[in-house]
């Protein structure tokens, strides 16, 4: 990769000088309490952060929370983030209460050296995320005037053309920082020569954002390993019912599609969990995928599915992981997203995780984070990066 880096920045000397640092804050939040229910990728950007604070640069950090339709909304502050930021570095984060307005402007100014500022959430304002370039150049313009250089360390979102991810980089003197560099190392080796067998797991809701990768990754991978919410569609596909559980009907042709030339690499449940309601403590029993009843829905896959899954696991030298099995959020349907975890961390193989929800899902469930490969703060970026599509966030510290 072309691009420069955080260590030729710090080489420059960055003390006094103010660098803007985009961050991915966007951390899952408890829906009553709006408590941080993971905080893995605050974590993530640390160690770029602490190398600019103990360099002396006045830093101030940028990043989205959610998806606010371009106004404030007072559900996606950053603002306990900034706390917990602060807790993180055993220093406390000045919190602007805007993006670029007053609070902004004096938070930035009044910064010493080796002190850290968090503005509010990046898309509070429309011209972050907006499609028309002059509004997102008058943003970036905003957002650039709050920095000397620029380091993008927002992994999660480098899949974005958005303001503080494309624009504003064509106006400062730009770097990759720590998380960016080692997440792109470690997906190129997906993506190069990955030692065989290559098995992939998907899972998760989202069946038409992952047909894209499944598409690309086919001729790539070993094995396709299908749990999750997305693979009611394809067993819809291969003509069963599946209840009421989660199907994306405009979608069922092209996963028959997707089957009929995956030549066999493509491995579906054998066995759901299916519930009365998706609710935690909804009457549920193990059905074989042939046998779901017409009023009742899928929320894990199965033991066999389990076994099944474990064993080509246990075949593979290279593995990628992305979506959880089930609804892990609830006890009662965590089972498959355990046990498919569990028999990656004890595969012979290098192993990648990749999505916000599949990382929280392995701290959710106790695993010993340190016995996969890698674990990755981006979800669609991670995604997308397989996919070899161009990332706006990449292309843009290239140039
Ligand atoms: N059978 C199912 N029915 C409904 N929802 C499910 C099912 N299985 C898993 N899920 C849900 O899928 C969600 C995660 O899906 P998503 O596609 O967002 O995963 P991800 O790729 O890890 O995350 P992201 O890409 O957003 O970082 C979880 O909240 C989980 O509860
Ligand atoms: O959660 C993510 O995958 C990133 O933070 C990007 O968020 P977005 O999908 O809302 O752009």
């Amino acid at each position: 990769m072309s691009i420069r880096t955080l260590d030729d920045l710090l080489a420059e000397g960055v003390s006094g000088r103010r660098v803007l640092v985009r961050a991915d804050l966007n951390v899952p939040l408890d829906k009553q309490t709006g408590d941080i229910t993971d905080d893995g990728r605050i974590r993530a950007v640390l160690p770029t952060l602490g190398a600019l604070v103990e360099a002396g640069a006045k830093v101030v950090v940028c990043s989205h929370l959610g998806r606010p339709k371009g106004a404030p909304d007072p559900q996606f502050s950053l603002g306990p983030v900034a706390g917990r930021l602060g807790e993180l570095l055993g220093a406390p984060v000045h919190f602007a209460t805007d993006t670029v307005g007053d609070s902004a402007r004096s938070t930035v100014a009044d910064l010493a050296d080796g002190q850290v500022a968090l503005l509010e959430n990046l898309r509070f304002n429309a011209g972050e995320t907006s499609k028309d370039e002059a509004e997102r150049a008058a943003f970036a313009d905003q957002l650039a005037a709050f920095g000397d250089a620029y380091v993008d360390d927002a992994f999660g979102a480098v899949h974005r053309k958005h303001a503080s991810v494309f624009d504003v980089p064509a106006r400062l003197p730009h770097v990759a920082g720590r998380l960016v560099l080692r997440e792109v190392e470690v997906l190129s080796k997906l993506t190069g020569d990955p030692e065989r067998p290559y098995v992939v797991v998907l899972g998760g809701s989202k069946v038409s954002d992952k047909l894209a990768v499944i598409e690309a990754l086919l001729p790539t991978v070993d094995r396709l390993l299908i749990g999750g919410g997305m693979c009611f569609t394809f067993l819809k596909a291969q003509g069963l019912e599946v209840g009421t559980s989660l199907l994306e009907k405009d979608m069922v042709d092209t996963c028959r599609n997707l089957l009929e030339r995956s030549g066999g690499k493509i491995m579906l449940p054998v066995d759901v969990v299916v519930a009365d309601a998706f609710a935690p403590d909804a009457a549920h029993d193990t059905v074989r995928v042939d046998g779901i009843p017409s009023h009742r829905l899928g929320l894990d896959v199965g033991p066999e599915t389990v076994a099944g899954f474990s064993a080509a696991l246990s075949q593979a030298k290279t593995i990628f992981w992305n979506g959880p099995m089930g609804v892990f959020e609830m006890p009662a349907f965590a089972a498959g997203t355990r046990g498919i975890a569990e028999a990656i961390t004890k595969a012979d193989a290098f192993s990648v995780v990749g999505g916000g929800d599949s990382a929280a899902a392995v701290r959710a469930l106790g695993l010993d984070e340190s016995s996969f490969g890698h674990i990755s703060t981006g979800g669609g970026a991670s995604l997308e990066y397989l996919e070899g599509k161009t990332l706006p966030g990449i292309a843009a510290l290239e140039n």
